[in-house]
């Protein structure tokens, strides 16, 4: 039978929002059929912190993994979406109990529902979750906002609560449409050598 996928990846164009002061995305033709006699070739110039994206642990770590160094199987797996939406704070009490045998953790905080606009801000995750997540052997972290720690923070207190646990980052997903439940998970990050993120194409089907 075929597979019913759920697309929660953010469109990329040039109206997609980037972080304030950030590269914006753009594609254009740098040669068309016309010209080159047979193909359109096209040209990406883009932020790599922009839609729905991964975040390297090089991010914020000089030291921490590249794109290109990363586990494949973390962006390969189980994962479960969880309905956090109305909190300001997301706390490790506010999560869902976890199915067994789900290695990833999408929350739904429904915060950023006008994805033509950067969102003027969005709920703080609570570093704790970090720490359950290790002990729970769930390896990424997936929330439907730009980023786990607020726009305006330099210590980034989530994400290297993240880092400090081996676990991971998925950013910029869209939930708005997704039951909380059990579903697998595919978003691999571009083979980028050396970097600090990639644009993934996200997608929740069922087995
Ligand atoms: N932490 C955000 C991105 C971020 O913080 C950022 C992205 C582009 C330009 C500046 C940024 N942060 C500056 O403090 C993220 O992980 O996507
Ligand atoms: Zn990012
Ligand atoms: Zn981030």
């Amino acid at each position: 039978m075929a597979k019913s996928i759920i697309d929660i990846s953010m469109a990329l164009d040039s109206l997609t929002p980037e972080w304030p002061g950030d590269t914006p995305f753009s594609y254009r033709l740098s040669v068309t059929k016309e010209q080159s006699g047979s193909v359109n070739i096209g040209e990406l110039k883009s932020s790599t912190h922009i839609g729905t994206h991964i975040d390297a642990p090089f991010h914020y770590d000089e030291n921490g993994l590249k794109t290109d160094e990363l586990p494949l199987d973390v962006y390969l797996t189980t994962a479960q979406v969880m309905d956090v939406s109305g909190q300001q704070r997301v706390m490790l009490d506010d999560l869902d109990e976890l199915v067994q045998g789900v290695n990833a953790v999408l929350l739904k905080t429904a915060a950023w529902q006008d994805r033509s606009a950067f969102p003027g801000a969005w709920p703080v995750f609570d570093p704790a979750i970090a720490e359950w997540m290790k002990d729970q052997s769930v390896r990424l972290l997936g929330v439907d906002v730009p980023s786990v720690d607020p726009e305006t923070s330099k210590e980034l207190p989530m994400h290297h609560a993240m880092n400090r646990n081996q676990r991971f980052i998925l950013e910029g997903i869209v939930l708005d449409d997704v039951a909380a439940g059990v579903y697998q998970l595919a978003a691999l990050p571009l083979k980028i050598r050396g970097g600090e993120g990639s644009p993934v194409r996200a997608v929740l089907y069922k087995e």
